[in-house]
């Protein structure tokens, strides 16, 4: 346990203190911020709900009242009271909704933003093992559950314990030789709960895990769907699809089956139970054990209902509260994840110049038999176009993570400027580089938009400059101008002018590091030009980093290293190489 203070705690972010291994004491400090509006809430409601175990001792009044022949007189002033409890319940229940509804949507969308926040800090590694339909489920199915279930577990547990304590009090009061009615029902309930408390968490867990699988199948087919369908392999996606949707299907009738037998059970126990004291009642009175009034048996007679009732409403939680609870644990997978990149406190670095230094580089990715890059050595001036070529798999793309700051050395160090990336705050480095990546992503919105992205307060005329040096202004224009909406991801684009805009958006950031992939599919003669064009101008005295594909990239380059199973096996401009006579000029003869 942690000593937190009550300031401390409370303004202490989630992830800092969630812990998945206790959902319940978790989910109570999710809402301890809320205390005082639930507490509002609770008093508001055992007042709205106060005509439920008043109405039967109005109700046995009136009954008396005729049996007993009192004056009429008293029959207008219960009615009259009858008439302000019912009537109280409209202004309070306005306020327990109000103050409840606060409660829990505040809590659910601070937990959502916790969860997004955690998404941005955890390592791409993390994402990459991820699947998005995974954590896209954690954020709108878990937060529901446990919001819906907390909701749930107030408003009824309100009711059920309001109603029980009336009907206690008022018991006690009129009839108490029937107390004792009230102290068998609650033991029963409890161990019918807990008999069938481990199966239905096992049960709830293994449904969840089910969903989860469905999520991420669901988003792998939304993905793929152009490639399935070019390949004519609908049938074999949605049988695939088929196989995860039965196992749902499988874990959920397990689910509804026990969550069935237990209500029913429940059921049957509790009006067995309300059955006998309704009779026991009526025995007591018509044999004179105890001295009861006909009203006193029909007040009885709705108090063992609504104890009855009451209790199967709270027994009926069990379910809603066990996936409550297997919903949080389920936000433990981000919340509680360590592999974040740890930033803060880290040198934070204002400016860059652009040397970028690999000192004997080893990395290993974590499920990989042997690793992807070995004793790297390699210094890169700034201002350098550093172009990486070799076979696929030999480790170009690694490099370049690396040199993100995305993937951390297995062993070795790579400095900026001199100084150890471990070291430094990577979000202030990142800040000074620009990253093309192969398949440009692009997202709904306008041209700005989506050249600004991340960049604020940038004039018209820097966006336009930055849009004609990448050889896109011109179809920008007939686009309709900076304002124009790119389709979803760049729909409404061709390949080339996607390559250009996201050639604009690294231009605009001016960065000291560029780091490059080159897409490999070839466009048409124009097209090419163009683009090659525009990275000329965006490669031009920035040190750069390119996966080149392309034999003018690769020749302009200042160096090019030739990487071979994680190697560099041969680093030169283009004319020693070809002169060296080694790996890469077989290649560019062979090419
Ligand atoms: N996430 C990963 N987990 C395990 N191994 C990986 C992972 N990513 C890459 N590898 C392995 O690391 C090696 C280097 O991969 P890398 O992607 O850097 O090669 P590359 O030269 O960029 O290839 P390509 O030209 O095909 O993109 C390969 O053997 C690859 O199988």
């Amino acid at each position: 346990m942690r000593e937190n203070g009550p300031m401390t705690r409370e303004s202490a972010p989630i992830e800092d203190w969630y812990d998945g291994a206790y959902p319940a004491r978790t989910t109570a400090k999710l809402f301890s911020d809320q205390r005082w509006r639930l507490a509002g809430a609770a008093a508001a409601y055992a007042v709205k709900h106060s005509p439920v175990w008043l109405m039967p001792v109005l109700t046995a009044e009136v009954i008396d009242i005729v049996v007993e022949k009192r004056p009429l007189s008293q029959l207008w002033v219960v009615a009259a009271i009858m008439a302000v409890v019912i009537a109280q319940n409209l202004p309070l229940s306005v306020l327990y909704i109000r103050w409840l509804s606060q409660s829990v949507r505040t809590v659910e969308t601070n937990l959502r933003m916790s969860l997004a926040r955690r998404l941005q800090e955890l390592s791409i590694g993390y994402h990459r093992r991820m699947s998005a339909g995974v954590l896209q489920a954690k954020i709108v199915r878990d937060v529901e559950n446990v919001v819906e279930a907390s909701r749930q577990t107030f408003d009824s547990t309100m009711g059920a314990v309001s109603t029980l304590a009336g009907a206690l009090v008022l018991t006690a009061v009129r009839t108490p030789e029937f107390l004792p009615v009230f102290l068998v029902t609650v033991p029963i309930a409890a161990g019918l709960v807990f008999a069938t408390r481990r199966r239905m968490k096992d049960r709830n867990a293994a449904f969840r895990k089910q969903v989860e699988a469905m999520s991420a199948r669901v988003s792998e087919m939304t993905h793929l769907i152009p490639i399935t369908r070019a390949h004519a392999l609908e049938n074999r996606e949605l049988d695939r699809l088929d196989g995860t949707l039965v196992g749902v299907r499988d874990a959920g009738i397990r689910l509804d089956m026990l969550n069935g037998r237990f209500g029913a059970l429940a059921w049957i126990t509790f009006q067995l139970l309300s059955v006998a004291c309704l009779i026991g009642a009526a025995w007591a009175a018509y044999t004179g054990t105890f001295d009861l009034t006909p009203g006193d048996i029909v007040m009885l007679s709705s108090y063992f209902m609504q104890l009855t009732g009451s209790v199967t409403v709270l027994m009926n939680l069990a379910p809603v509260i066990t996936k409550g609870l297997e919903s949080v644990r389920s936000m433990a997978d981000v919340l509680s994840e360590e592999d974040i990149e740890h930033n803060d406190g880290k040198m934070s670095v204002p400016a860059v110049d652009g040397r970028v230094t690999f000192e004997q580089v080893a990395y290993q990715y974590d499920d990989a038999a042997a690793p992807a890059i070995s004793d790297l050595t390699l210094d890169v001036p700034a201002g350098e176009t550093i172009a990486l070529v070799g076979p696929s798999g030999s480790g170009k793309s690694t490099v370049l993570n690396m040199v993100i700051g995305f993937l951390r050395p297995t062993s070795g160090r790579i400095l900026v400027d001199g100084q150890d990336m471990a070291e430094l705050d990577l979000r202030s480095y990142r800040k000074h580089i620009a990253v093309v990546p192969q398949e440009s992503l692009l997202f709904e919105g306008s041209v700005r938009d989506n050249v600004t992205y991340g960049s604020k307060d940038l004039s018209d005329e820097v966006v336009l400059a930055a849009l004609s040096d990448a050889n896109a202004a011109g179809f920008v224009e007939e686009m309709g101008g900076l304002h124009a909406v790119i389709g979803e991801r760049g729909s409404r684009l061709s390949g080339g002018q996607r390559q250009r805009i996201a050639i604009a958006r690294a231009l605009i950031r001016n960065p000291r590091v560029l780091v490059l992939d080159e897409a490999t599919s070839a466009l048409d003669g124009t097209s090419e030009r163009l683009v090659q064009q525009a990275l000329e101008r965006l490669m031009a005295g920035r040190t750069t980093f390119v996966v080149a594909h392309r034999l003018s990239t690769i020749r302009g380059a200042d160096r090019i290293a030739v990487m071979e199973n994680g190697r560099i096996v041969e680093v030169g401009s283009h004319a020693e190489l070809v002169a060296s006579g080694g790996a890469y000029a077989a290649l560019s003869t062979s090419s």
